[in-house]
C-alpha cells in the first residue's frame, strides 16, 4: 500500500504532527509532520544530525518534545511525551544497530526476557516446549535456527533476523490482545554490517512482518537499500522534512540533493572519491607486516608505499576485521613484525601509546567505545593528540587551538559547528567526522580504518574521502578495512582479500571491482586465487 492509495482510505498507522524538539537553544525537530500509512515501508532519511533518531527517541519515550506536538495512533490522540516503555502498548517497536540482543543468552531466552506475559508469570517455564514454539515462530517468517543456540554464535545475518522477529512478534501479540490494526516496526540501520546478498534475506523478513499486518519505517545511509525496500521516502534536514514522495517518482541523484540541500556535481551515491594512489611504484615500501598472527589471523604480510591506500575485504570472521586493533596494539598479536620506515618492531609488543608515538592512528569501527571521549567536548575530542604542541613555555596558545578546532568543523563540516558541545550528544556520523579529524591533525604515517563511514550520510561520506586523499597525498599509507565493497573498489588502490585469517587473493586495477570482491571472499583458500592486475 502507498500513501497516496492509503491516504483516501484509511487513517495513519502513526501520525506526528507539528513535532518540535529542542535542546537548549537549539532545535533539532522543527514543526515535523511525519505520517506512516497501514503496511506500508516508508524510508526516513536525513544527513547525520538531520533529527532522525531524535523523533525515534521522542516514540520511544526518551525526548520530552516541546508543547504543541501531537502523536495519534491508529487515528488516536496520543498525550506527548510518552513515559519509557509506553511505545509497547502503542504498538510501536524499535531494532536498532545494536540489535538489542542479549549475546550470552539463547535465542528463546532473548524472546523470553521481552515477554511481559512470561516475565510477570510465576509458572516454571517448559523449555523444550518454548523452544519448539520459537522455532515454529521463527519457520513462519521462513527462519531456520536452533533456538536453543547462544546469540553470540550466531552469524550476523541470523543475529539481525532474531532481533526483526522478535519485534515482529511483539507487534503481532499487540494487534492480538488489541484486537487492533496497525503497529510500526522502526528499523534503525540493521544491515550496515551485512553484505548484499544477506540484506536481500533480512528485506524478505521484513516484507513478511509487513504482509502480516505491521508497517515499517526504514532508517538508513544506505540509499540503494532504501530504493530497493521502501514504497516512500521522507527526507529529513536540519530538522525539518523537505521531501515526502513516492520512491518511484525519485532518481537517486535527486534524493541525493533533497538529502544535502544541494546538487552533488558527480558526487556518486557512495560518495566515491576515485583511487587515491599516490603512491611511486618501485619505491621501497613504506610499511612492511610480516607473520601476523593472533585471534583468527594465520600469518598475513601487508605491505603499504607512502600515500597507498590498501584495503582489506573479508566475511566475518575472516580475520580482516581483526587486523587494525593487532597493529595498533588495542589487542595482543600472538606473531608478526612491522617495518614502518626505518625501524622494524615486533607487533606483539605494540601498545596504543607507541602505536601513536611511531605515527599510527585507529579510527575504530565502534566509535563511542573505543574512539571518543563523549563527556569532553567536541574541541578536546579534536585536539586531544595534538594540544602539547600548542603549549609555550607551559602555557597553552588558546587561539591557536580554537583556529584549529574551527578549521576541523568547518573542513568536516560537523554540525552543530559548536566547539563546546559534548561529543556524547552529536549524532553518530558527525561524531565520526571528528574522531577522523583528530587522528588527521597528528599527520600519521599509517592510518588504520574499520568501516570509517559506517552511519555517516552521503555529503560527509565525500567529505572524508576528498580529506583522506588530501593526507594520502602528503604520504600517509592507509590500511582501510570495510565491509563495504563498494566503497573499497572506489577508494582503494589495491584491495587485500581475507578467508580464513590468511590473505587468498589480491585485487587492483580493472579486476577490483565490488563484484570480484564478493566473489574472492567466498573463494577458499587453495582455490585459484587472484594476482595483481
Ligand atoms: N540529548 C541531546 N542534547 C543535545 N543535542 C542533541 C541531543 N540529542 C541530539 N542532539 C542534537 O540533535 C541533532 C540531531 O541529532 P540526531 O541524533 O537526531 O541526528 P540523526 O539524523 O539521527 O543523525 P545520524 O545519521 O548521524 O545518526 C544533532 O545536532 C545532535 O547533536
Amino acid at each position: 500500500m502507498n500513501a497516496s492509495s492509503a491516504g483516501a482510505a484509511t487513517v495513519p498507522a502513526l501520525e506526528l504532527r507539528s513535532l518540535t524538539q529542542r535542546f537548549g537553544l537549539f532545535t533539532a525537530l522543527n514543526d515535523v509532520d511525519f505520517r506512516v500509512w497501514p503496511q506500508e515501508i516508508v524510508a526516513l532519511v536525513g544527513q547525520n544530525g538531520s533529527g532522525k533518531s531524535t523523533l525515534v527517541k521522542v516514540l520511544a519515550g526518551v525526548n520530552v518534545p516541546e508543547d504543541g506536538s501531537r502523536l495519534l495512533v491508529n487515528g488516536r490522540e496520543v498525550a506527548l511525551p510518552l513515559a519509557g516503555g509506553q511505545f509497547r502498548q502503542l504498538g510501536l517497536s524499535f531494532v536498532h544497530q545494536d540489535l538489542g540482543l542479549v549475546r550470552t543468552l539463547s535465542v528463546t531466552e532473548n524472546f523470553l526476557i521481552g515477554d511481559a506475559r512470561i516475565t510477570a508469570s510465576h509458572r516454571p517455564i517448559h523449555w523444550r516446549a518454548e523452544d519448539r514454539r520459537i522455532r515454529d515462530l521463527l519457520a513462519s517468517y521462513d527462519v531456520d535456527l536452533d533456538p536453543g543456540a547462544l546469540v553470540r554464535d550466531l552469524a550476523p545475518l541470523q543475529q539481525a533476523l532474531v532481533a526483526i522477529a522478535r519485534a515482529a512478534e511483539d507487534l503481532r501479540s499487540y494487534r492480538e490482545s488489541n484486537s487492533a490494526e496497525g503497529s510500526v516496526l522502526f528499523l534503525d540501520e540493521p544491515t550496515v554490517f551485512l553484505p548484499e546478498d544477506e540484506v536481500e534475506f533480512l528485506f524478505g523478513l521484513v516484507r513478511k512482518v509487513v504482509a502480516g499486518g505491521a508497517s515499517c519505517v526504514f532508517i538508513s545511509h544506505d540509499l540503494s537499500a532504501v530504493e530497493r525496500l521502501c514504497e516512500r521516502v521522507v527526507v529529513l534536514r536540519d530538522g525539518e522534512i523537505v521531501g515526502d514522495q513516492p520512491m518511484a517518482g525519485v532518481d537517486s541523484e535527486r534524493l541525493v540533493e533533497l538529502i544535502v540541500g544541494t546538487a552533488q556535481d558527480g558526487t556518486d551515491r557512495t560518495g566515491g572519491g576515485g583511487r587515491t594512489s599516490t603512491s611511486v611504484a618501485g619505491t621501497p615500501a613504506r610499511c612492511a607486516v610480516q607473520g601476523l598472527a593472533g585471534g583468527q589471523l594465520r600469518g598475513v604480510d601487508i605491505t603499504l608505499q607512502g600515500g597507498e591506500t590498501v584495503g582489506l575485504a573479508g566475511l566475518l570472521g575472516s580475520g580482516a576485521e581483526e587486523v587494525p586493533y593487532l597493529l595498533f596494539g588495542s589487542r595482543r598479536a600472538d606473531h608478526g613484525t612491522m617495518r614502518l620506515d626505518d625501524a622494524t618492531f615486533q607487533i606483539g609488543e605494540t601498545e596504543p601509546p607507541s602505536a601513536v608515538a611511531r605515527g599510527i592512528g585507529l579510527v575504530p569501527a565502534d566509535r563511542r567505545r573505543d574512539g571518543m571521549v563523549p563527556t569532553l567536548t567536541v574541541s578536546e575530542n579534536s585536539v586531544i593528540l595534538v594540544a602539547d604542541k600548542f603549549a609555550t613555555f607551559g602555557r597553552l596558545r588558546l587561539s591557536a587551538l580554537r583556529e584549529l578546532v574551527h578549521g576541523i568543523l568547518d573542513r568536516f563540516g560537523v554540525r552543530p559547528r559548536d566547539p563546546g558541545a559534548l561529543m556524547g550528544k552529536l549524532s553518530g556520523g558527525n561524531a565520526q567526522k571528528v574522531v577522523i579529524a583528530k587522528w588527521l591533525e597528528i599527520g600519521p604515517r599509517l592510518l588504520l580504518l574499520h568501516e570509517p563511514t559506517q552511519g555517516v550520510d552521503v555529503g560527509a561520506r565525500a567529505a572524508i574521502y576528498e580529506l583522506l586523499q588530501q593526507a594520502s597525498k602528503t604520504g600517509m599509507s592507509t590500511l582501510w578495512v570495510s565491509s563495504d565493497f563498494e566503497e573499497l573498489a572506489n577508494v582503494c588502490d589495491r584491495v587485500l582479500v581475507l578467508v580464513d585469517g590468511r590473505v587468498t587473493s589480491e585485487l587492483s586495477g580493472e579486476r577490483l571491482t565490488k563484484d570480484n570482491l564478493n566473489t574472492a571472499v567466498f573463494t577458499s583458500p587453495g582455490a585459484t586465487l587472484g594476482t595483481p592486475a
